[in-house]
């Protein structure tokens, strides 16, 4: 990417007490992206983001937002961030503008006509001059990403921000984030321990384990056809045993088995074949189901089985 980035964590290490918290983690991130911080349980997520935003000092390394070192310069470098945690802190028993007008007024800078702006951009016009308490909680949700967005941030952080929101108010989060990162160049880092979360929201993903950097994944998009994608398929066949000893020889990875049935890793192209080898040599087949490999496998692969909580 030819954009500066807008945070840099070199070599980022904490320890508490004597235990290793965040062990060398380093990476960047860029404007207009929606990166994923995905990890289980005690990862190190939160611990990352509370040195990022200057409330923990790292033992050792460097964090620079917009080039500027947090340790050193927090107020500037912090001057860079809206952050939204888990539930937005909003007044209920006022008006979306006035929450809005309430926070803006603590900010330098933001004019009415930006809070105009981070309306639209949330597209809560019909609704902001109503109480908070009439809102639905998509809509509280929207409501905080204005508020987070008044003093133009590069940085966005959300910790879990679709807790609570049902599969449709997931998706329209989703739109209004990416056309938020679009629209404003803003860089947007969501930390969830759910995959399915960010698998929907995320362009790139990090995935860190006891404070380790394990694996990145960039999320292809439209790009990537069905067919070139590699599926995870599965067989329900008798006798098992003879399917599988037909899989090595041709040299199929097989992923998991039972009395029933089994799971291969294959591309699509390669099924047909498969399935034609399969009743040659006399195994019945009873079903075959393909499943495109998810962030979830991914994972498991990468940390070896474990899974996120
Ligand atoms: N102040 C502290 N003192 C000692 N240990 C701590 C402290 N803060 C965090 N930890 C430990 O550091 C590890 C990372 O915690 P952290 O909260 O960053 O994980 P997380 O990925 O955000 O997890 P979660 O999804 O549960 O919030 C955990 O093992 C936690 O117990």
């Amino acid at each position: 990417m030819s954009k500066q980035p807008v945070v840099q964590l070199d070599h980022i290490t904490k320890v508490i007490g004597n235990k290793t918290i965040i062990d060398q983690l380093s990476f960047e991130l860029f404007p207009g992206e929606v990166v994923g911080f995905l990890g289980p349980n005690g990862a190190g997520k939160t611990t990352t983001i509370r040195m990022i935003v200057g409330l923990m000092a790292p033992t050792a390394g460097e964090i620079l937002i917009q080039g500027i070192d947090v340790q050193q310069d927090f107020e500037k470098a912090i001057s860079h961030v809206g952050a939204i945690v888990e539930n937005p802190e909003l007044y209920k028993y006022m008006s979306g503008y006035k929450n809005l007008l309430h926070y803006a007024r603590m900010v330098d800078g933001v004019t009415e006509e930006r809070i105009d702006e981070v309306i639209e951009l949330v597209g809560l016009q019909n609704r902001i001059e109503q109480k908070v308490s009439t809102y639905s909680l998509g809509m509280r949700q929207r409501l905080g990403l204005a508020q987070a967005l008044l003093h133009r941030p590069s940085l966005l952080i959300l910790d879990e921000p679709t807790n609570g929101l049902d599969p449709a108010g997931i998706r329209e989060f989703r739109d209004y984030l990416r056309m938020v990162a679009d629209k404003e160049d803003v860089c947007v880092l969501v930390s969830s321990h759910l995959l399915s979360e960010i698998e929907l929201m995320c362009d790139r993903t990090l995935i860190i384990q006891s404070g380790k950097l394990i694996g990145e994944k960039q999320i292809q998009k439209e790009e990537v056809t069905a067919e070139a994608k590699k599926q995870i398929v599965q067989f329900q066949v008798n006798p098992v045993e003879k399917a599988i000893s037909i899989l090595q020889l041709q040299k199929i990875v097989l992923l998991y088995s039972n009395q029933t049935s089994f799971e291969i890793e294959i591309e699509r192209d390669n099924v047909p074949k498969l399935v034609k080898n399969l009743v040659a040599e006399d195994v019945s087949i009873f079903a075959v189901e393909t499943r495109v490999k998810s962030l979830e496998d991914e994972f498991l692969e990468i940390t070896g089985g474990k899974s996120v909580d």
